[in-house]
């Protein structure tokens, strides 16, 4: 096991062979990436408690995309990323997604002539015995497969609000169906860890509500670490259990929702005496 700086309460931890399984999901340790000598992230150390929903939050240009990209291995990064003990720090975006890293991006990656239900689809191949090219082959085992995965893809459309059956293109479907649609491919191979780059962006409050609601009951039910980068702060801290800010790349503070509404750090940097003035 690593030995990484920086847990829940801040403090060095080095565990051995004969601590208990941690209550740990996600653990980084020295994060650090440069774009062309811009230092976009420096020294970021935190931990993300097992199941349920955490965020990342912070002013523009924090860092907080650029932490999601080295979480799921989309960047070259310097530091340790290891999940549920397991260290995932040199392994590539497509080793660390078979072993349960998804993603979501800031504007959905879909394929816009393919139904919902076949976007859904193409999140099934980390899951699926023969992955992507035995898929493609059409090879028996994988024939099967597809058929449970097709299945569970159309009542994970239905679950989030979506008709299954829409045999309309998804790049005709309304912002806030197209991110839900891109949620759902993310969980259909039943991650360890959904990490979720503004899900909310776009929606309404009461759509952006309904959403975290849902993705939080799918992360309960699967027993699946959820972490989002959101930026409208009183959703924040209804759904999540653990808050990461971020300042210029660098962490801030991390804990509770409560103590970090209470930060007077937080509240200089990013969320302003009128939030205090609200929330307190
Ligand atoms: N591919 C890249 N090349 C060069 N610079 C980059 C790249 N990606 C990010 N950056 C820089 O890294 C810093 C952090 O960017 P990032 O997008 O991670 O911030 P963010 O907190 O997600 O911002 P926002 O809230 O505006 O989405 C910024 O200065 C950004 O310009």
């Amino acid at each position: 096991m690593l030995a990484l700086i920086g847990d829940l309460t801040q403090t060095r931890t080095v565990p051995t062979m004969t601590d208990p399984p941690p209550d740990i999901a996600l653990r980084v340790g020295a994060l650090g990436v440069s774009f062309r000598g811009v230092r976009a992230l420096q020294d970021v150390s935190f931990s993300i408690p097992a199941g349920g929903v955490s965020a990342v939050i912070g002013p523009n240009g924090a860092g907080k995309t650029t932490l999601l990209n080295c979480i799921s291995g989309v960047v070259r990064h310097e530091g340790a990323v290891e999940l549920e003990g397991r260290d995932l720090s040199r392994l590539r975006a497509d080793r660390r997604a078979a072993l349960g890293v998804a993603r979501t991006f800031q504007t959905p990656l879909l394929v816009p002539d393919l139904t919902a239900l076949d976007n859904v689809l193409l999140g099934a191949h980390p899951k699926m015995r023969g992955g992507l090219i035995g898929s493609m082959l059409r090879l028996p085992a994988m024939r099967s497969d597809e058929t449970s995965m097709r299945a569970r893809a159309a009542e994970l459309l239905s679950r989030l609000g979506l008709a299954r059956a829409d045999v309309r293109p998804v790049g005709s479907l309304a912002h806030g169906d197209r991110r839900r649609v891109e949620v759902a491919r993310a969980l259909l191979a039943e991650p360890r860890l959904l990490l979720l780059d503004e899900p909310a962006a776009g929606l309404g409050a009461d759509e952006a509500s309904e959403l975290l609601d849902d993705i939080e009951e799918f992360a309960a039910a699967i027993e699946m670490t959820c972490v989002l980068v959101e930026h409208d702060v009183g959703l924040v801290m209804r759904v999540s259990r653990h808050v990461v800010v971020l300042d210029a790349g660098r962490l801030l503070v991390a804990g509770p929702p409560a103590e970090i509404a209470a930060d007077p750090q937080v509240v200089a940097a990013y969320l302003g005496d009128d939030w205090a003035e609200v929330e307190t």
